[in-house]
Parts: C-alpha cells; structure tokens; sequence
C-alpha cells in the first residue's frame, strides 16, 4: 500500500458525541458514519486544515491527501462544488497514481473484513450490503474471484457496495473480469466517484444521496 496518500483505520472523528439514544440519520434515513454529524457548507468552509482533514479524508477511501489538496480550494459553494473539487483531483491524476487510489480499497468480503481492519465507512457499506453476514462458500468464491480480478488487473476489485448489494457483487466481479483494463480502469474509478459521493452527502444536511 504506497504510504503517500493512505492510512490505515483511520479513526472517524467524534465531531457530536452527544446522540442520545438514536444516532443521527442520513437524508435516506440511513445511521450516519459512527462519531459524525451533519453539517451545512457554511460549517465545511469555516474549517482550518486539520479539522478539514479529519472530517473528510476519508471520503476517498485511505487518500487523507486527497482532502487536504481539495480544503485549499475553498470556499465551496455547496455540495456539487466540494465533490467536484474531490473528483477532479483524481481525474488529473495520471493512470498510475489512480491505480494507487484504488489500491487503498479493502477487498470487498476480504481478509480486512475478517480482521477487523476496515475504516468505519468501508465496515458500515459492506455490512449495509450484507457482506459481512455471507456463508462460507459465497466467501470462498468472492474470494476467488477477487483474487483473480487483482491478478488481471493489479488492483482490487471496487464496487459501491451501498448501491448493490450481496448478490450483485460476484456477478459484478465475475462481468468486469471479461473487461478490457483501460476499460476496466475507467469503471473501477467511477465507483470511487460513487462511493465518495455517498460519503459527502452524509456528511453533509439536506443533500440527498444520489442514487
Ligand atoms: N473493494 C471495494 O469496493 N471497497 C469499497 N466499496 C465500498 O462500498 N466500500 C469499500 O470499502
């Protein structure tokens, strides 16, 4: 895992610790993140760097870098603008360094998962998709499947688990398998896009997440 943009588990930050008995719920009704709280973009605009990185570095999975490029882009005008500064920054990245973005993704169902490694986010979108409960040969044959996914293309296989669910994941796999990689680059960074969109928008108040 290169050690320039990733961090391993990064703890979520305990931005409203005061729930009560109920957490706080996404625009869809989901929990939010354990730790988090929604916020306006007044609130996002207003944050120094650190307090930034905290809350957002990890929208893209283990890349803090990826926040702390994009807090020096502010004021942000909403939640569009902030998730298009996230993005554009990976679209200017050459093919190399978009391969290392999707490096710092877990497995999906993978060796993370079983040791309990995975990031507060990663966790709650696998479990939420009902990979955390799967018998022992859907393990086995996601497992497989992973393997030979990375083998062919030299980086995990990423899918917006929360978008999906169980059963599409290995037929998913199984279809990108076939895929030629420039291809297949392409469509593994678009889940990244989705992912992260899903995590802004519960970060944020008021913005639904888009489907
Ligand atoms: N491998 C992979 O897709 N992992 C990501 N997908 C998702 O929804 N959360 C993740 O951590």
């Amino acid at each position: 895992m290169p050690s320039c943009c990733c961090i391993k588990n990064k703890p979520v930050r305990s931005a409203n610790s005061s729930w009560g008995a109920e957490p706080p719920r996404s625009p869809r009704g989901e929990p939010r993140p354990a730790g988090t709280a929604a916020m306006d973009i007044e609130k996002v605009n207003s944050m120094d760097f650190g307090e930034f990185v905290d809350v957002f570095g990890n929208v893209i999975e283990r890349c803090p870098l990826i926040a702390a490029a994009v807090w020096s882009q502010r004021p942000f005008s909403g939640l569009e603008d902030l998730e298009k500064h996230f993005f554009a920054f990976i679209d200017a990245l050459p093919p190399s360094g978009q391969e290392g973005i999707l490096r710092c993704h877990p497995d999906l169902a993978g060796r993370e998962l079983l040791r309990g490694a995975l990031t507060a986010e990663s966790l709650r979108e696998q479990s939420g998709a009902g990979l955390t409960s799967l018998g022992a040969a859907e393990r086995l044959r996601l497992a497989e499947l992973n393997a030979q996914y990375r083998a062919r293309f030299g980086f995990p296989f990423v899918l917006a688990a929360r978008l999906r669910g169980r059963e599409a994941v290995p037929r998913e796999l199984a279809r990108r398998l076939q895929c030629p990689p420039a291809q297949e680059l392409r469509a593994a960074l678009a889940e990244v896009k989705k992912i992260g969109r899903l995590r802004l928008a519960d970060l944020l108040a008021g913005h639904p997440a888009p489907r």
